[in-house]
């Protein structure tokens, strides 16, 4: 058993507006919500209504324009870029709908990247990441180049990159969004079943009903807000 507890996040009143034409098109208006520890939420709306945005806040890449994001009882919106980026590193794994493998590293060098970043790579580092390769269905293809790769393959070795560092939090933006129907599910299984295992806590970005229904919540951003359904 692996001894991952997953981080509280609160969102209370997060504001983030871009320039549009002469003015400014404000795509989060007083984003309020707290995720449990080990609970994994979908959050879905309509195209252009704020999800990217809102998940790239809570990664900490882009700082709100008001409001407050704490994740773990530490609140992102009083650190800089420099110590919001090594949170991230540390704490949250990200995924990708594109996948964003290093096309120069093997697999098992794509995985260990983030910690290698974070200078957290131990033999220990490496042993679990073979681990999530081989409970990921990828055992043996540790050295293989991303390329050589089918699509749900690499969106695995994606989210073993993302497991590997026992991360708190596991944010989630389309990540079946790039596959077929079946690969889709059973990436959306594998995703699911190791966040459950590690009790890591998931926000999911989808347009897909299916992997919603995986989740233990939907959340909906609509106009600005956000609201259980
Ligand atoms: N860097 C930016 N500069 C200006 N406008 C932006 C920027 N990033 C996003 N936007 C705008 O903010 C709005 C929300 O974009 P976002 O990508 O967060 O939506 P989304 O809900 O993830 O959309 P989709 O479901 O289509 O991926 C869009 O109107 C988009 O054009």
């Amino acid at each position: 058993m692996i001894e991952t507890a997953g981080s509280e996040v609160q969102l209370s009143g997060v504001t983030r507006a871009y320039p549009e034409g002469d003015g400014v098109r404000r795509v989060l208006d007083g984003v309020s919500a707290t995720l449990a520890p080990g609970s994994i939420t979908a959050l879905v709306g309509p195209s252009g209504c704020g999800k990217s945005t809102l998940l790239n806040l809570i990664a900490g890449i882009d700082p709100p324009d008001g409001g407050s994001i704490s994740i773990g009882g530490t609140d992102l919106t009083g650190l800089d870029e420099t110590a919001r980026t090594r949170f991230r590193r540390r704490h949250i794994g990200l995924v990708f709908q594109f996948f964003n493998l290093l096309p120069t590293l093997t697999v098992e060098e794509n995985v260990l990247l983030p910690q290698q970043l974070d200078g957290r790579d131990d033999a220990g580092t490496a042993q679990r990441a073979r681990a999530l390769l081989a409970d990921l269905g990828l055992g043996g293809r540790e050295g293989e180049w991303p390329e050589h790769l089918s699509g749900g393959e690499q969106q695995r070795v994606a989210i073993a990159r993302a497991l590997a560092g026992r991360p708190r939090l596991l944010l989630a933006d389309e990540p079946t969004g790039n596959l077929d129907g079946e690969t889709a599910e059973a990436v959306a299984d594998s995703l699911v079943a190791l966040a459950e295992r590690d009790g890591v806590t998931v926000l999911l970005v989808t347009h897909s009903d299916e992997l919603a229904r995986r989740a233990h919540r939907r959340l909906t951003l609509r106009a600005g807000g956000l609201t259980e359904a």
